[in-house]
């Protein structure tokens, strides 16, 4: 079984517009809510392509239920911890004039110690063969050791992880060798404070995290497609051309299309092909993609040795 744990799961409020005019009074052209948070996305793209997973997370709240609401059109399998502040409300401003795409995430709820408790107790069934999948910030009172803290639990009870965060929270974990990790190149640049000057340095940095334990890197770079990097082979996924209609989620799309694919197949180029496909599938649509736009990009996507 895979799990996503969504620490942080938020409802996305996705306003397209003309132009973005700040400091004044805008108006939207179409709006809509979705179940987001990160491994909400990869729980959607997952069962997309008939992979079964549990969704796990906190949520609370009247926007809790809201959430709760949204998520149960998608028919996933959810085992949600309850607290009680609110889940939080993502804003996904797409102003379509400016070809421009701005994102106000919120802090979300604090969490107790006792809801923190039932949380970590709540994983004593993931076990051999299972893969859990972290993906998201953390909450506001929940310190970068959790997912450290989680990694070993269920690594203890003979379990994988797949890790997508970034800083020292994403550094942290590399030692207990995650499945796979999936920065993109900006957190790539953050993590060593460097600057790239082309795709061979970026190469070189990815390599660093494997040297550090990681067991697969991609690097996605939205636009410009994608990277593979082994131990001493890369490879490029290229980004079909399309309408970019909502990029949110397509690095989480991309890492449900490599995860489910490597448990079934453990052929990392093939789960490659499929993450580039979901990742830009999901680029190229309003929510999440659906399987019929996966399969229509995965057709466009060509995996070279760089
Ligand atoms: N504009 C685009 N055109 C085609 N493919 C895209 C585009 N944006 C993203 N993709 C595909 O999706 C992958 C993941 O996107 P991106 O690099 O934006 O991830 P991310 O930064 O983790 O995004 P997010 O956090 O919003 O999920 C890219 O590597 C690429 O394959
Ligand atoms: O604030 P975080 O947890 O880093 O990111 C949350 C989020 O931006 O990530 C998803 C897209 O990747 C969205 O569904 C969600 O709103």
């Amino acid at each position: 079984m895979i799990y996503t744990i969504t620490v942080n799961p938020s409802i996305d409020y996705v306003l397209q517009l003309k132009n973005l005019n700040t400091g004044e009074v805008n108006r939207t052209q179409n709006d809509v809510k979705l179940p987001g948070g990160k491994g909400i996305n990869v729980s959607r793209i997952m069962k997309e392509l008939k992979i079964d997973s549990t969704a796990l997370g906190f949520v609370g709240g009247a926007t809790g239920s809201m959430f709760l609401e949204l998520l149960a059109q998608h028919n996933l399998k959810t085992a949600f911890t309850k607290v009680s502040e609110d889940t939080r409300i993502n804003v996904k401003i797409n102003a379509v004039d400016q070809k421009e795409e701005t994102e106000i995430n919120g802090a979300g709820p604090a969490i107790t110690t006792d809801e923190r408790q039932k949380f970590i107790d709540g994983l004593d069934g993931v076990g051999d063969g299972d893969i859990v999948v972290m993906a998201g910030s953390l909450c506001k009172n929940l310190d970068a050791s959790f997912y450290l803290d989680i990694a070993k639990k269920i690594q203890a009870q003979g379990a994988e992880f797949i890790i997508d965060t970034t800083g020292q929270a994403l550094l942290d974990t590399l030692p207990l060798h995650p499945l796979v990790v999936k920065p993109n190149h900006h957190e790539l640049a953050e993590l060593f404070d460097v600057e790239f000057k082309d795709q061979q340095e970026i190469i070189t940095y990815a390599r660093k995290l494997l040297e550090k334990g990681a067991k697969h890197v991609l690097i996605s770079m939205a636009g410009d497609g994608a990277l593979l990097v082994t131990k001493d082979k890369a490879y490029k996924a290229n980004a079909p051309k399309g309408t970019v209609i909502n990029s949110v989620g397509a690095g989480d799309s991309m890492i449900a299309g490599f995860a489910g694919t490597f448990m079934e197949t453990k052929d990392p180029i093939e789960s490659f092909h499929m993450g580039a496909a979901c990742g830009s599938a999901t680029a190229f649509s309003q929510d999440i993609a659906v399987k019929e736009k996966i399969d229509e990009v995965y057709k466009q996507i060509n995996i070279t040795e760089v």
